[in-house]
């Protein structure tokens, strides 16, 4: 597919109160309804993307860095952080927004890996994702690895055929080079 998109595109923005039937025992959102806003939010982004149905591929890594209260205004934001050939990752942040001292929190991130089907539930081309700002272009650099990562943790791929992981652990060639004159 020749089409080319930019990542705020696909940019989708939830805002939701925390009602009680969604709290845990301590009054704070459950785990797993926060994960199922992330992934509608998440959703979204990708069909914008692609401009196709889409099917959630994996949940890539979920972070859970502050509580939300009942009563606590919760705000989504999520946007392709990098197209492949049929999937693409999709980076949501959460917020707790307090509108009356107008503050907010960054309390939560996930990062969803989505692939475009057709009718028959097959994966189907997707048009490539251009990032524009400087978060943009850290999350689509890092993409690649994770996808890696994703792979190998799901059984798809074995461990020495990735590529991008196995350089982070690769000494860079003017280290051992610096190594060899210290000899
Ligand atoms: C249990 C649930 O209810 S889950 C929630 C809803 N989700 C679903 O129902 C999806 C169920 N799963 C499916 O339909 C299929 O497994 C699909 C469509 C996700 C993948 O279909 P497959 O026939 O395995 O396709 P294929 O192996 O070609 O993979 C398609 C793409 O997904 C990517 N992919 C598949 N699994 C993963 C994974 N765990 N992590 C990252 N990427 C993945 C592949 O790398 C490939 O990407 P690329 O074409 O961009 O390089």
């Amino acid at each position: 597919m020749a089409k080319v998109k930019k990542a705020s595109e696909s940019l989708t923005i939830m805002t939701n109160i925390v009602l009680p039937n969604e709290t845990n025992s301590l009054r704070n959102l459950f785990g797993g309804e926060l994960l199922a806003k992330m992934d509608r939010c998440a959703s979204i982004s990708a069909a914008r993307h692609c401009e196709r149905r889409v099917v959630t591929a994996s949940v890539n890594h979920v972070s859970f860095n502050h509580p939300i209260p009942e009563g606590g205004v919760v705000v989504l934001e999520s946007k392709v952080s990098r197209a492949f050939s049929t999937s693409m990752e999709v980076y949501v942040d959460v917020w707790l927004d307090d509108p009356i001292n107008q503050k907010k929190i960054h309390t939560n991130e996930g990062i969803y890996t989505f692939v475009a089907v057709d009718e028959f539930n097959r994966p189907i081309p997707i048009p490539d994702m251009i990032p524009e700002t400087e978060e943009e272009k850290l999350r689509h650099a890092a993409a690649i690895r994770r996808k890696e990562l994703s792979l190998i943790l799901s059984g798809r791929m074995k461990p020495l055929d990735s590529v991008e992981l196995k350089k982070l652990f690769q000494e860079p060639e003017e280290t051992k080079d610096s190594k060899k004159d210290k000899k």
